[in-house]
Protein backbone atom coordinates (compact mmCIF):
# COMPACT_ATOMS: atom_id res chain seq x y z
CA UNK A 1 0.00 0.00 0.00
CA UNK A 2 1.22 3.81 -0.93
CA UNK A 3 1.64 6.26 2.45
CA UNK A 4 0.16 9.12 2.42
CA UNK A 5 3.47 10.35 2.62
CA UNK A 6 4.91 8.82 -0.51
CA UNK A 7 1.54 9.99 -2.40
CA UNK A 8 2.48 14.13 -1.37
CA UNK A 9 6.08 13.50 -1.92
CA UNK A 10 4.75 12.22 -5.80
CA UNK A 11 2.55 15.53 -6.16
CA UNK A 12 4.84 18.03 -4.98
CA UNK A 13 7.74 16.48 -7.57
CA UNK A 14 5.07 16.09 -10.71
CA UNK A 15 4.43 20.17 -9.61
CA UNK A 16 8.28 20.99 -9.87
CA UNK A 17 8.78 19.07 -13.21
CA UNK A 18 5.78 20.94 -15.01
CA UNK A 19 8.02 23.69 -16.83
CA UNK A 20 5.70 27.16 -16.16
CA UNK A 21 5.36 28.66 -19.44
CA UNK A 22 5.34 27.03 -23.07
CA UNK A 23 8.58 28.52 -24.16
CA UNK A 24 10.10 26.45 -21.42
CA UNK A 25 7.62 23.45 -22.41
CA UNK A 26 9.46 24.14 -25.87
CA UNK A 27 12.89 24.40 -24.63
CA UNK A 28 12.73 21.04 -23.03
CA UNK A 29 11.15 19.53 -26.03
CA UNK A 30 14.08 20.67 -27.73
CA UNK A 31 16.57 19.72 -24.94
CA UNK A 32 14.90 15.86 -25.01
CA UNK A 33 15.21 15.87 -29.13
CA UNK A 34 18.39 16.83 -29.01
CA UNK A 35 19.50 14.06 -26.55
CA UNK A 36 18.03 11.70 -28.65
CA UNK A 37 19.69 12.86 -31.64
CA UNK A 38 22.91 12.55 -29.52
CA UNK A 39 22.10 9.11 -28.70
CA UNK A 40 21.18 8.01 -32.07
CA UNK A 41 23.95 9.36 -33.66
CA UNK A 42 26.23 7.65 -31.03
CA UNK A 43 24.95 4.05 -32.04
CA UNK A 44 23.62 4.72 -35.25
CA UNK A 45 24.98 5.20 -39.09
CA UNK A 46 22.28 7.92 -40.13
CA UNK A 47 21.88 9.30 -43.65
CA UNK A 48 19.41 11.04 -45.37
CA UNK A 49 18.50 11.37 -49.27
CA UNK A 50 16.52 12.79 -51.08
CA UNK A 51 13.80 11.28 -53.42
CA UNK A 52 16.16 10.32 -55.94
CA UNK A 53 18.65 8.81 -53.33
CA UNK A 54 21.41 11.31 -53.42
CA UNK A 55 22.69 11.51 -50.22
CA UNK A 56 22.04 15.38 -48.00
CA UNK A 57 22.89 14.88 -44.76
CA UNK A 58 25.69 11.79 -43.34
CA UNK A 59 26.28 11.91 -39.67
CA UNK A 60 29.91 10.96 -37.91
CA UNK A 61 29.07 7.10 -37.76
CA UNK A 62 28.58 6.84 -41.23
CA UNK A 63 32.25 8.39 -42.48
CA UNK A 64 33.91 6.41 -39.37
CA UNK A 65 32.36 3.05 -40.63
CA UNK A 66 32.99 3.79 -44.11
CA UNK A 67 35.81 6.09 -44.31
CA UNK A 68 34.80 7.92 -46.66
CA UNK A 69 34.40 12.06 -45.47
CA UNK A 70 31.76 13.66 -45.40
CA UNK A 71 31.84 15.67 -48.25
CA UNK A 72 32.46 12.34 -50.25
CA UNK A 73 29.27 11.55 -49.08
CA UNK A 74 27.35 14.46 -49.54
CA UNK A 75 26.18 14.42 -53.50
CA UNK A 76 26.59 10.86 -53.71
CA UNK A 77 24.16 8.47 -53.46
CA UNK A 78 24.55 4.29 -51.57
CA UNK A 79 26.06 3.27 -54.76
CA UNK A 80 29.31 4.59 -52.91
CA UNK A 81 29.42 2.28 -50.24
CA UNK A 82 27.76 -0.97 -52.45
CA UNK A 83 29.81 -4.04 -52.43
CA UNK A 84 28.10 -6.27 -54.79
CA UNK A 85 27.12 -8.64 -52.22
CA UNK A 86 23.60 -8.58 -53.17
CA UNK A 87 21.99 -8.56 -56.52
CA UNK A 88 20.33 -6.10 -58.23
CA UNK A 89 16.82 -7.52 -57.33
CA UNK A 90 17.41 -7.03 -53.98
CA UNK A 91 17.82 -3.39 -54.49
CA UNK A 92 14.95 -2.86 -56.65
CA UNK A 93 12.95 -4.43 -54.53
CA UNK A 94 14.22 -2.00 -51.59
CA UNK A 95 13.35 0.91 -53.82
CA UNK A 96 9.88 -0.53 -54.83
CA UNK A 97 9.09 -0.47 -51.05
CA UNK A 98 10.37 2.70 -49.87
CA UNK A 99 8.96 4.73 -53.17
CA UNK A 100 5.47 3.44 -51.88
CA UNK A 101 5.94 5.04 -48.37
CA UNK A 102 6.91 2.23 -46.88
CA UNK A 103 9.59 1.27 -44.37
CA UNK A 104 12.03 -1.52 -45.56
CA UNK A 105 14.03 -3.04 -43.06
CA UNK A 106 16.62 -5.16 -43.71
CA UNK A 107 20.28 -6.34 -43.39
CA UNK A 108 23.21 -4.77 -46.27
CA UNK A 109 26.24 -5.43 -46.85
CA UNK A 110 28.38 -2.75 -47.66
CA UNK A 111 32.15 -1.75 -48.74
CA UNK A 112 33.82 0.73 -47.01
CA UNK A 113 36.36 3.07 -48.77
CA UNK A 114 39.68 1.23 -48.00
CA UNK A 115 37.65 -1.96 -49.43
CA UNK A 116 36.73 -3.69 -46.06
CA UNK A 117 33.26 -4.96 -46.16
CA UNK A 118 31.13 -4.66 -42.90
CA UNK A 119 27.24 -4.98 -42.66
CA UNK A 120 24.53 -3.18 -41.43
CA UNK A 121 20.80 -3.76 -40.29
CA UNK A 122 18.81 -0.86 -42.52
CA UNK A 123 15.74 0.76 -41.55
CA UNK A 124 14.81 3.45 -44.09
CA UNK A 125 11.58 5.45 -43.26
CA UNK A 126 10.32 7.54 -45.96
CA UNK A 127 9.28 11.14 -45.29
CA UNK A 128 6.44 11.75 -47.32
CA UNK A 129 5.18 14.93 -48.72
CA UNK A 130 1.83 16.53 -48.85
CA UNK A 131 1.06 14.75 -52.27
CA UNK A 132 1.52 11.94 -50.64
CA UNK A 133 4.82 10.77 -52.57
CA UNK A 134 8.22 10.69 -50.25
CA UNK A 135 10.60 14.07 -50.60
CA UNK A 136 13.19 12.19 -48.75
CA UNK A 137 14.43 9.24 -46.49
CA UNK A 138 16.15 8.73 -43.99
CA UNK A 139 18.14 5.62 -42.73
CA UNK A 140 19.40 4.23 -39.86
CA UNK A 141 21.78 1.68 -39.97
CA UNK A 142 22.84 -0.81 -37.07
CA UNK A 143 26.82 -2.12 -37.48
CA UNK A 144 26.36 -5.67 -37.17
CA UNK A 145 29.54 -6.78 -38.81
CA UNK A 146 30.73 -8.30 -35.83
CA UNK A 147 27.32 -11.09 -35.44
CA UNK A 148 27.51 -11.85 -38.85
CA UNK A 149 31.13 -12.82 -38.51
CA UNK A 150 29.98 -14.70 -35.55
CA UNK A 151 27.13 -16.27 -37.65
CA UNK A 152 29.38 -16.98 -40.89
CA UNK A 153 31.60 -18.33 -38.50
CA UNK A 154 28.85 -20.53 -36.78
CA UNK A 155 28.07 -21.69 -40.27
CA UNK A 156 31.85 -22.39 -41.05
CA UNK A 157 31.74 -25.05 -38.15
CA UNK A 158 28.81 -27.02 -38.71
CA UNK A 159 30.03 -27.30 -42.36
CA UNK A 160 33.75 -27.99 -41.99
CA UNK A 161 36.05 -29.74 -40.08
CA UNK A 162 37.31 -28.26 -37.11
CA UNK A 163 41.00 -29.26 -37.39
CA UNK A 164 41.83 -29.25 -41.49
CA UNK A 165 39.20 -26.94 -42.17
CA UNK A 166 37.81 -28.94 -44.80
CA UNK A 167 34.38 -29.67 -46.01
CA UNK A 168 32.68 -32.27 -42.98
CA UNK A 169 30.69 -35.04 -43.82
CA UNK A 170 27.44 -32.61 -43.76
CA UNK A 171 29.11 -30.38 -46.08
CA UNK A 172 30.04 -32.95 -48.49
CA UNK A 173 26.96 -34.71 -48.84
CA UNK A 174 25.09 -31.78 -49.59
CA UNK A 175 27.80 -31.09 -52.50
CA UNK A 176 27.31 -34.92 -53.52
CA UNK A 177 23.58 -33.94 -54.17
CA UNK A 178 24.47 -30.88 -55.78
CA UNK A 179 27.09 -32.93 -58.08
CA UNK A 180 24.49 -35.50 -59.04
CA UNK A 181 22.02 -33.03 -59.93
CA UNK A 182 24.30 -31.33 -62.49
CA UNK A 183 25.12 -34.93 -63.82
CA UNK A 184 21.63 -35.69 -64.52
CA UNK A 185 21.73 -32.40 -66.60
CA UNK A 186 25.72 -32.42 -68.22
CA UNK A 187 25.31 -36.50 -67.87
CA UNK A 188 28.62 -36.10 -67.09
CA UNK A 189 29.99 -38.74 -65.01
CA UNK A 190 31.33 -37.88 -61.58
CA UNK A 191 33.71 -39.94 -58.65
CA UNK A 192 33.38 -40.81 -55.31
CA UNK A 193 36.48 -41.66 -53.67
CA UNK A 194 36.93 -42.76 -50.25
CA UNK A 195 40.59 -42.49 -48.69
CA UNK A 196 41.72 -43.98 -45.54
CA UNK A 197 45.49 -43.92 -44.22
CA UNK A 198 46.85 -46.94 -43.55
CA UNK A 199 49.25 -46.48 -40.44
CA UNK A 200 47.18 -43.47 -39.03
CA UNK A 201 46.58 -45.03 -35.58
CA UNK A 202 50.36 -46.19 -35.26
CA UNK A 203 51.20 -42.25 -35.75
CA UNK A 204 48.52 -41.47 -32.78
CA UNK A 205 49.80 -44.63 -30.76
CA UNK A 206 53.64 -43.77 -31.49
CA UNK A 207 54.02 -39.77 -31.38
CA UNK A 208 50.99 -38.52 -29.71
CA UNK A 209 47.76 -37.14 -30.83
CA UNK A 210 49.48 -33.76 -31.54
CA UNK A 211 51.60 -35.27 -34.15
CA UNK A 212 48.98 -37.39 -35.08
CA UNK A 213 46.76 -33.71 -35.78
CA UNK A 214 49.57 -32.13 -37.47
CA UNK A 215 50.15 -35.32 -39.64
CA UNK A 216 45.96 -34.76 -40.92
CA UNK A 217 46.62 -31.58 -41.78
CA UNK A 218 49.44 -31.79 -43.68
CA UNK A 219 47.67 -34.83 -45.66
CA UNK A 220 44.58 -32.23 -46.03
CA UNK A 221 46.67 -29.65 -47.83
CA UNK A 222 48.45 -32.07 -50.09
CA UNK A 223 45.01 -33.42 -51.21
CA UNK A 224 43.68 -29.49 -51.83
CA UNK A 225 46.47 -29.52 -53.70
CA UNK A 226 45.81 -32.82 -56.04
CA UNK A 227 42.26 -31.32 -57.22
CA UNK A 228 40.67 -28.81 -59.30
CA UNK A 229 39.17 -25.95 -57.63
CA UNK A 230 35.33 -26.76 -58.01
CA UNK A 231 36.02 -30.45 -56.56
CA UNK A 232 35.27 -31.69 -52.56
CA UNK A 233 37.67 -32.68 -50.24
CA UNK A 234 36.01 -33.93 -47.13
CA UNK A 235 37.37 -35.26 -44.05
CA UNK A 236 34.67 -37.58 -42.29
CA UNK A 237 36.22 -39.23 -39.73
CA UNK A 238 39.75 -39.57 -37.55
CA UNK A 239 41.71 -40.57 -40.63
CA UNK A 240 38.77 -40.69 -43.35
CA UNK A 241 38.80 -38.35 -45.87
CA UNK A 242 36.55 -38.24 -48.81
CA UNK A 243 37.32 -37.07 -52.95
CA UNK A 244 33.97 -35.71 -54.81
CA UNK A 245 35.57 -34.96 -58.47
CA UNK A 246 32.56 -33.80 -60.83
CA UNK A 247 31.97 -32.48 -64.42
CA UNK A 248 34.42 -35.57 -65.52
CA UNK A 249 33.43 -36.73 -68.78
CA UNK A 250 30.28 -38.36 -70.56
CA UNK A 251 32.07 -41.63 -71.60
CA UNK A 252 32.03 -43.87 -68.48
CA UNK A 253 35.90 -44.59 -69.93
CA UNK A 254 37.04 -41.99 -70.25
CA UNK A 255 35.61 -41.01 -66.82
CA UNK A 256 36.52 -44.02 -65.00
CA UNK A 257 40.68 -43.39 -66.46
CA UNK A 258 40.43 -39.87 -65.03
CA UNK A 259 39.10 -41.04 -61.91
CA UNK A 260 41.91 -43.73 -61.64
CA UNK A 261 44.87 -41.23 -62.42
CA UNK A 262 43.78 -38.97 -59.65
CA UNK A 263 43.95 -41.80 -57.49
CA UNK A 264 47.04 -42.58 -58.50
CA UNK A 265 48.08 -38.73 -58.07
CA UNK A 266 47.02 -38.97 -54.47
CA UNK A 267 48.71 -42.19 -53.64
CA UNK A 268 52.03 -40.76 -55.34
CA UNK A 269 51.12 -37.22 -53.46
CA UNK A 270 50.94 -39.20 -49.58
CA UNK A 271 53.37 -41.36 -50.57
CA UNK A 272 56.09 -39.39 -49.90
CA UNK A 273 57.40 -38.90 -46.14
CA UNK A 274 55.49 -35.92 -43.79
CA UNK A 275 58.31 -33.72 -41.90
CA UNK A 276 56.29 -33.53 -38.14
CA UNK A 277 58.51 -31.40 -36.73
CA UNK A 278 61.87 -32.75 -38.37
CA UNK A 279 60.57 -36.52 -37.20
CA UNK A 280 60.11 -38.18 -40.82
CA UNK A 281 56.45 -40.21 -40.92
CA UNK A 282 55.77 -42.15 -44.35
CA UNK A 283 52.05 -42.64 -45.02
CA UNK A 284 50.27 -45.09 -47.28
CA UNK A 285 46.89 -44.67 -48.18
CA UNK A 286 43.56 -46.89 -49.13
CA UNK A 287 41.61 -45.99 -51.96
CA UNK A 288 37.79 -46.88 -52.56
CA UNK A 289 36.64 -45.43 -55.58
CA UNK A 290 33.29 -45.34 -57.39
CA UNK A 291 32.25 -44.00 -60.97
CA UNK A 292 28.39 -42.34 -60.94
CA UNK A 293 26.42 -40.35 -63.04
CA UNK A 294 22.71 -38.53 -62.78
CA UNK A 295 20.93 -42.41 -63.03
CA UNK A 296 22.97 -43.22 -60.12
CA UNK A 297 20.70 -44.18 -56.57
CA UNK A 298 20.94 -41.79 -53.49
CA UNK A 299 23.77 -40.09 -51.76
CA UNK A 300 23.48 -43.00 -48.67
CA UNK A 301 23.89 -45.58 -51.32
CA UNK A 302 26.74 -44.31 -53.13
CA UNK A 303 29.12 -43.78 -49.77
CA UNK A 304 28.18 -47.47 -48.93
CA UNK A 305 29.51 -48.38 -52.43
CA UNK A 306 32.60 -46.49 -52.21
CA UNK A 307 32.63 -47.62 -48.76
CA UNK A 308 32.84 -51.41 -49.75
CA UNK A 309 35.38 -50.53 -52.65
CA UNK A 310 37.63 -49.00 -49.48
CA UNK A 311 36.97 -52.50 -47.85
CA UNK A 312 38.21 -54.22 -50.73
CA UNK A 313 41.33 -51.99 -51.39
CA UNK A 314 42.37 -53.10 -47.27
CA UNK A 315 41.91 -56.54 -47.90
CA UNK A 316 44.06 -56.71 -50.25
CA UNK A 317 46.82 -55.22 -48.17
CA UNK A 318 47.84 -51.14 -47.90
CA UNK A 319 48.49 -48.93 -50.08
CA UNK A 320 45.71 -50.23 -52.85
CA UNK A 321 42.72 -48.53 -54.79
CA UNK A 322 39.88 -50.14 -55.50
CA UNK A 323 37.03 -49.70 -58.43
CA UNK A 324 33.59 -50.21 -56.94
CA UNK A 325 31.61 -53.03 -59.04
CA UNK A 326 28.64 -55.05 -58.68
CA UNK A 327 30.40 -58.48 -57.52
CA UNK A 328 32.54 -56.68 -54.44
CA UNK A 329 28.53 -55.78 -53.79
CA UNK A 330 27.88 -59.82 -53.16
CA UNK A 331 31.10 -60.30 -51.95
CA UNK A 332 30.64 -57.99 -49.34
CA UNK A 333 27.52 -59.19 -48.22
CA UNK A 334 28.38 -62.73 -48.32
CA UNK A 335 30.80 -61.37 -45.34
CA UNK A 336 27.84 -59.59 -43.45
CA UNK A 337 26.18 -63.28 -43.67
CA UNK A 338 28.52 -64.71 -42.42
CA UNK A 339 28.73 -62.22 -39.74
CA UNK A 340 25.31 -63.55 -39.37
CA UNK A 341 26.08 -66.91 -39.02
CA UNK A 342 29.60 -66.14 -36.50
CA UNK A 343 26.81 -64.73 -34.53
CA UNK A 344 24.79 -68.02 -33.83
CA UNK A 345 28.01 -70.19 -34.61
CA UNK A 346 28.89 -70.45 -30.64
CA UNK A 347 25.33 -71.45 -29.46
CA UNK A 348 24.95 -74.06 -32.42
CA UNK A 349 28.65 -75.76 -31.04
CA UNK A 350 30.06 -75.38 -34.47
CA UNK A 351 34.12 -74.28 -33.53
CA UNK A 352 36.62 -76.43 -31.75
CA UNK A 353 40.59 -76.40 -30.58
CA UNK A 354 43.51 -77.76 -32.54
CA UNK A 355 46.47 -78.08 -30.84
CA UNK A 356 49.73 -77.44 -31.94
CA UNK A 357 52.89 -79.14 -30.10
CA UNK A 358 55.74 -76.33 -29.25
CA UNK A 359 58.51 -79.18 -28.52
CA UNK A 360 61.79 -78.40 -26.44
CA UNK A 361 65.17 -79.28 -28.16
CA UNK A 362 64.99 -83.01 -28.21
CA UNK A 363 61.31 -82.72 -29.73
CA UNK A 364 59.35 -83.23 -27.07
CA UNK A 365 55.86 -81.55 -26.89
CA UNK A 366 55.89 -79.06 -23.33
CA UNK A 367 53.32 -76.80 -24.74
CA UNK A 368 50.16 -76.80 -27.58
CA UNK A 369 49.17 -73.86 -28.86
CA UNK A 370 45.51 -74.05 -29.35
CA UNK A 371 44.10 -72.75 -32.61
CA UNK A 372 40.39 -72.54 -33.80
CA UNK A 373 38.51 -73.73 -35.81
CA UNK A 374 34.98 -73.16 -37.88
CA UNK A 375 33.00 -76.01 -39.41
CA UNK A 376 30.37 -74.24 -40.83
CA UNK A 377 27.29 -75.88 -41.93
CA UNK A 378 27.75 -75.03 -45.50
CA UNK A 379 31.04 -73.39 -46.26
CA UNK A 380 33.16 -76.24 -44.59
CA UNK A 381 35.88 -75.83 -41.86
CA UNK A 382 37.28 -72.38 -41.91
CA UNK A 383 40.85 -71.56 -40.72
CA UNK A 384 40.75 -68.54 -38.08
CA UNK A 385 41.82 -65.85 -41.29
CA UNK A 386 38.59 -66.25 -42.76
CA UNK A 387 36.45 -65.32 -39.42
CA UNK A 388 38.78 -63.70 -36.78
CA UNK A 389 39.20 -60.57 -38.59
CA UNK A 390 35.23 -60.28 -38.79
CA UNK A 391 34.61 -61.32 -35.32
CA UNK A 392 37.20 -58.23 -34.16
CA UNK A 393 35.74 -55.97 -36.09
CA UNK A 394 32.07 -56.80 -34.79
CA UNK A 395 32.70 -57.10 -31.44
CA UNK A 396 31.56 -60.92 -31.33
CA UNK A 397 35.59 -61.41 -30.56
CA UNK A 398 34.75 -61.27 -26.67
CA UNK A 399 32.58 -63.81 -26.54
CA UNK A 400 34.13 -66.05 -28.98
CA UNK A 401 37.31 -65.54 -26.82
CA UNK A 402 36.05 -66.94 -23.77
CA UNK A 403 34.73 -69.25 -25.50
CA UNK A 404 38.12 -70.11 -26.66
CA UNK A 405 39.69 -69.60 -22.77
CA UNK A 406 36.82 -72.23 -21.53
CA UNK A 407 37.19 -74.80 -24.27
CA UNK A 408 41.29 -74.42 -23.31
CA UNK A 409 40.76 -74.52 -19.86
CA UNK A 410 38.66 -77.92 -20.02
CA UNK A 411 41.33 -79.54 -22.13
CA UNK A 412 44.08 -78.78 -19.98
CA UNK A 413 41.36 -80.70 -17.22
CA UNK A 414 41.68 -83.72 -19.17
CA UNK A 415 45.17 -83.68 -19.84
CA UNK A 416 46.05 -83.01 -16.00
CA UNK A 417 43.97 -86.16 -15.12
CA UNK A 418 46.51 -88.63 -16.73
CA UNK A 419 49.94 -88.29 -15.14
CA UNK A 420 51.65 -88.40 -18.79
CA UNK A 421 50.01 -85.35 -19.82
CA UNK A 422 49.68 -83.63 -16.66
CA UNK A 423 52.49 -81.29 -17.20
CA UNK A 424 51.36 -79.82 -20.75
CA UNK A 425 50.40 -76.45 -20.87
CA UNK A 426 48.42 -74.63 -23.20
CA UNK A 427 49.12 -71.11 -24.95
CA UNK A 428 45.80 -69.56 -26.04
CA UNK A 429 45.43 -66.68 -28.47
CA UNK A 430 44.05 -63.24 -27.74
CA UNK A 431 42.94 -60.79 -29.69
CA UNK A 432 43.46 -56.73 -29.45
CA UNK A 433 39.81 -56.13 -28.41
CA UNK A 434 39.61 -58.88 -26.34
CA UNK A 435 42.86 -57.74 -24.14
CA UNK A 436 41.71 -53.93 -24.22
CA UNK A 437 38.67 -54.78 -23.23
CA UNK A 438 38.42 -53.48 -19.00
CA UNK A 439 37.01 -56.59 -17.89
CA UNK A 440 39.40 -58.96 -19.69
CA UNK A 441 41.26 -59.76 -16.30
CA UNK A 442 38.15 -60.46 -14.77
CA UNK A 443 37.27 -62.74 -17.67
CA UNK A 444 40.35 -64.61 -17.51
CA UNK A 445 40.06 -64.90 -13.81
CA UNK A 446 36.42 -66.16 -14.00
CA UNK A 447 37.05 -69.00 -16.41
CA UNK A 448 40.10 -70.61 -14.18
CA UNK A 449 38.30 -70.47 -11.38
CA UNK A 450 35.15 -72.15 -13.42
CA UNK A 451 37.46 -74.55 -14.68
CA UNK A 452 39.84 -75.40 -11.34
CA UNK A 453 43.53 -76.09 -13.61
CA UNK A 454 46.91 -74.91 -12.49
CA UNK A 455 46.93 -71.12 -13.87
CA UNK A 456 50.29 -71.76 -14.56
CA UNK A 457 49.72 -74.18 -16.99
CA UNK A 458 47.11 -71.34 -19.36
CA UNK A 459 50.02 -69.33 -21.20
CA UNK A 460 48.33 -66.31 -22.90
CA UNK A 461 49.86 -64.98 -26.10
CA UNK A 462 49.46 -61.32 -27.13
CA UNK A 463 51.03 -59.29 -29.74
CA UNK A 464 53.02 -55.95 -29.95
CA UNK A 465 49.86 -53.50 -30.92
CA UNK A 466 48.26 -54.31 -28.32
CA UNK A 467 50.83 -51.86 -26.16
CA UNK A 468 50.62 -48.92 -28.23
CA UNK A 469 47.44 -47.86 -26.77
CA UNK A 470 48.04 -47.53 -22.93
CA UNK A 471 50.91 -49.61 -21.95
CA UNK A 472 50.47 -48.94 -18.04
CA UNK A 473 47.36 -49.91 -17.99
CA UNK A 474 48.22 -53.40 -20.51
CA UNK A 475 50.95 -53.77 -17.58
CA UNK A 476 48.80 -53.48 -14.22
CA UNK A 477 46.22 -56.10 -16.75
CA UNK A 478 49.21 -58.75 -16.76
CA UNK A 479 50.46 -57.81 -13.47
CA UNK A 480 46.93 -58.45 -11.82
CA UNK A 481 46.96 -62.09 -14.01
CA UNK A 482 50.20 -63.29 -13.06
CA UNK A 483 49.90 -62.49 -9.76
CA UNK A 484 47.52 -66.11 -10.01
CA UNK A 485 50.69 -67.83 -11.62
CA UNK A 486 49.26 -67.08 -15.98
CA UNK A 487 52.32 -66.92 -18.21
CA UNK A 488 52.14 -64.15 -20.84
CA UNK A 489 54.12 -65.00 -24.42
CA UNK A 490 54.98 -62.06 -27.30
CA UNK A 491 53.34 -63.63 -30.37
CA UNK A 492 54.19 -62.75 -34.21
CA UNK A 493 57.67 -60.94 -32.44
CA UNK A 494 60.06 -58.48 -34.70
CA UNK A 495 56.92 -58.10 -37.22
CA UNK A 496 55.53 -54.70 -35.18
CA UNK A 497 57.25 -52.07 -33.19
CA UNK A 498 59.62 -54.74 -31.16
CA UNK A 499 60.18 -51.55 -28.96
CA UNK A 500 63.04 -52.49 -26.18
CA UNK A 501 61.78 -50.09 -23.80
CA UNK A 502 58.26 -51.72 -23.58
CA UNK A 503 60.03 -55.03 -23.79
CA UNK A 504 61.67 -54.14 -20.78
CA UNK A 505 58.63 -53.09 -19.14
CA UNK A 506 56.07 -56.18 -19.97
CA UNK A 507 55.50 -59.26 -17.59
CA UNK A 508 56.16 -61.82 -19.93
CA UNK A 509 57.68 -65.41 -20.12
CA UNK A 510 58.25 -66.03 -23.55
CA UNK A 511 58.66 -64.27 -27.18
CA UNK A 512 57.69 -65.93 -30.01
CA UNK A 513 59.84 -65.42 -33.52
CA UNK A 514 57.58 -64.55 -36.21
CA UNK A 515 57.20 -67.49 -38.99
CA UNK A 516 58.43 -64.91 -41.10
CA UNK A 517 61.78 -64.98 -40.18
CA UNK A 518 62.52 -68.24 -39.81
CA UNK A 519 61.05 -69.02 -43.36
CA UNK A 520 64.40 -67.60 -44.80
CA UNK A 521 66.63 -69.59 -42.25
CA UNK A 522 69.57 -70.41 -42.46
CA UNK A 523 69.97 -69.01 -46.25
CA UNK A 524 68.76 -65.36 -45.50
CA UNK A 525 71.56 -63.21 -43.79
CA UNK A 526 68.64 -60.43 -42.86
CA UNK A 527 66.50 -62.84 -41.24
CA UNK A 528 69.33 -65.02 -39.82
CA UNK A 529 70.51 -61.63 -38.02
CA UNK A 530 67.37 -60.65 -36.36
CA UNK A 531 66.97 -64.28 -35.48
CA UNK A 532 70.06 -64.35 -33.52
CA UNK A 533 69.31 -60.87 -32.67
CA UNK A 534 65.80 -61.55 -31.04
CA UNK A 535 67.75 -64.37 -29.29
CA UNK A 536 70.51 -62.71 -27.86
CA UNK A 537 68.01 -60.27 -26.55
CA UNK A 538 65.59 -62.93 -24.98
CA UNK A 539 68.82 -64.56 -22.95
CA UNK A 540 69.29 -60.76 -21.96
CA UNK A 541 66.00 -60.71 -20.76
CA UNK A 542 65.77 -63.83 -19.41
CA UNK A 543 62.92 -64.58 -21.41
CA UNK A 544 62.23 -68.51 -23.70
CA UNK A 545 61.99 -67.88 -27.20
CA UNK A 546 59.85 -70.30 -29.31
CA UNK A 547 60.60 -70.09 -32.64
CA UNK A 548 57.44 -70.25 -35.05
CA UNK A 549 56.93 -71.82 -38.64
CA UNK A 550 59.95 -74.37 -38.23
CA UNK A 551 59.26 -76.33 -41.40
CA UNK A 552 62.54 -78.45 -42.05
CA UNK A 553 65.84 -79.58 -40.82
CA UNK A 554 68.06 -76.88 -41.51
CA UNK A 555 65.68 -74.25 -39.66
CA UNK A 556 65.69 -76.41 -36.58
CA UNK A 557 69.59 -76.87 -36.28
CA UNK A 558 70.27 -73.26 -37.42
CA UNK A 559 68.06 -71.87 -34.43
CA UNK A 560 69.38 -74.88 -32.31
CA UNK A 561 72.61 -73.87 -32.36
CA UNK A 562 71.96 -70.34 -31.52
CA UNK A 563 70.55 -71.29 -28.35
CA UNK A 564 66.94 -71.60 -29.04
CA UNK A 565 64.73 -73.77 -26.30
CA UNK A 566 61.70 -74.28 -27.72
CA UNK A 567 60.01 -74.77 -31.34
CA UNK A 568 56.62 -74.62 -33.30
CA UNK A 569 56.23 -75.89 -36.88
CA UNK A 570 54.87 -78.21 -39.20
CA UNK A 571 58.34 -80.71 -39.03
CA UNK A 572 56.82 -81.12 -35.31
CA UNK A 573 53.51 -81.56 -35.83
CA UNK A 574 50.89 -79.55 -37.53
CA UNK A 575 47.54 -78.41 -35.83
CA UNK A 576 45.81 -81.93 -34.69
CA UNK A 577 43.13 -82.57 -32.21
CA UNK A 578 43.44 -83.22 -28.78
CA UNK A 579 42.73 -87.03 -28.78
CA UNK A 580 45.59 -86.86 -31.79
CA UNK A 581 47.40 -84.84 -29.53
CA UNK A 582 47.76 -87.67 -27.16
CA UNK A 583 48.30 -90.54 -29.66
CA UNK A 584 50.94 -88.76 -31.44
CA UNK A 585 53.02 -88.34 -28.27
CA UNK A 586 52.64 -91.68 -26.55
CA UNK A 587 52.93 -92.07 -22.80
CA UNK A 588 56.31 -93.49 -23.45
CA UNK A 589 57.67 -90.48 -25.26
CA UNK A 590 56.17 -88.32 -23.05
CA UNK A 591 57.59 -89.98 -19.89
CA UNK A 592 60.70 -88.96 -21.43
CA UNK A 593 59.52 -85.20 -21.97
CA UNK A 594 58.16 -85.33 -18.33
CA UNK A 595 62.10 -86.56 -17.26
CA UNK A 596 63.73 -83.71 -19.01
N1 LIG B 1 53.10 -72.32 -43.01
C1 LIG B 1 53.22 -72.74 -41.76
N2 LIG B 1 52.28 -72.42 -40.86
C2 LIG B 1 52.44 -72.85 -39.59
C3 LIG B 1 53.52 -73.66 -39.21
N3 LIG B 1 53.39 -73.92 -37.91
C4 LIG B 1 52.27 -73.32 -37.49
N4 LIG B 1 51.68 -72.68 -38.51
C5 LIG B 1 50.45 -71.89 -38.47
O1 LIG B 1 50.80 -70.65 -37.92
C6 LIG B 1 49.75 -70.18 -37.09
C7 LIG B 1 50.30 -69.97 -35.73
O2 LIG B 1 49.46 -69.24 -34.97
P1 LIG B 1 49.56 -67.68 -34.74
O3 LIG B 1 50.83 -67.13 -35.27
O4 LIG B 1 49.25 -67.45 -33.31
O5 LIG B 1 48.40 -67.13 -35.69
C8 LIG B 1 47.07 -67.49 -35.44
C9 LIG B 1 46.39 -66.59 -34.48
O6 LIG B 1 46.87 -65.27 -34.62
C10 LIG B 1 44.95 -66.61 -34.97
N5 LIG B 1 44.18 -67.50 -34.11
C11 LIG B 1 44.10 -68.84 -34.10
N6 LIG B 1 43.30 -69.26 -33.14
C12 LIG B 1 42.85 -68.16 -32.48
C13 LIG B 1 41.99 -67.94 -31.35
O7 LIG B 1 41.48 -68.85 -30.71
N7 LIG B 1 41.77 -66.62 -30.99
C14 LIG B 1 42.36 -65.60 -31.64
N8 LIG B 1 42.11 -64.36 -31.21
N9 LIG B 1 43.16 -65.77 -32.70
C15 LIG B 1 43.41 -67.05 -33.09
O8 LIG B 1 44.93 -67.09 -36.27
C16 LIG B 1 46.27 -67.25 -36.71
C17 LIG B 1 46.39 -68.36 -37.70
O9 LIG B 1 46.07 -69.58 -37.13
P2 LIG B 1 46.22 -70.91 -37.95
O10 LIG B 1 45.60 -70.73 -39.30
O11 LIG B 1 45.74 -72.00 -37.10
O12 LIG B 1 47.76 -70.95 -38.19
C18 LIG B 1 48.67 -71.27 -37.13
C19 LIG B 1 49.46 -72.48 -37.52
O13 LIG B 1 48.70 -73.47 -38.16
C20 LIG B 1 54.49 -74.01 -40.21
O14 LIG B 1 55.46 -74.70 -39.97
N10 LIG B 1 54.29 -73.52 -41.46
Amino acid sequence: MQSSQAVTDHCNSSQEAEPASADQRLALALKELKDLKAALNAHAIVAVTDARGVITQANEKFCEVSRYSRDELIGSTHRIVNSGTHPRSFFLQLWKTISSGQIWNGEICNRAKDGALYWVQTTIVPQLGPDGRPEQYISIRADITQRKRAEEQALHLALHDALTGLANRVLLAEHLQRTLASSRRSRRHGALMLLDLDNFKDVNDRFGHSQGDALLCQIALRLLACVRETDTVARVGGDEFVILLNELDTDPAQASVHAYAMAERLRESLGSTFDLGGLLVPSTLSIGLLLFDGSSDGTEELMKRADMALYQAKERGRNNVCVFDPTLQASILSQTGLIDDLRQAIQRDEFHLLYQPVVSPLQQPQDWEALIRWQHPTRGLLAPAAFIKLAEESGLILSLGQWVLRAACEQLTHWGRVPATAHWSVAVNVSARQFLDPAFAARVQSVIEGSGINPSLLRLELTESMFLTDIEKSILKMQSLRALGVQFALDDFGTGYSSLSYLKRLPLDQLKVDRSFVQGLPGSREDAAITTTILTLARTLGLQVVAEGVENKAQFDFLLQHGCSAFQGYLFGKPMSAQDAASHFPPARQAIAGSE
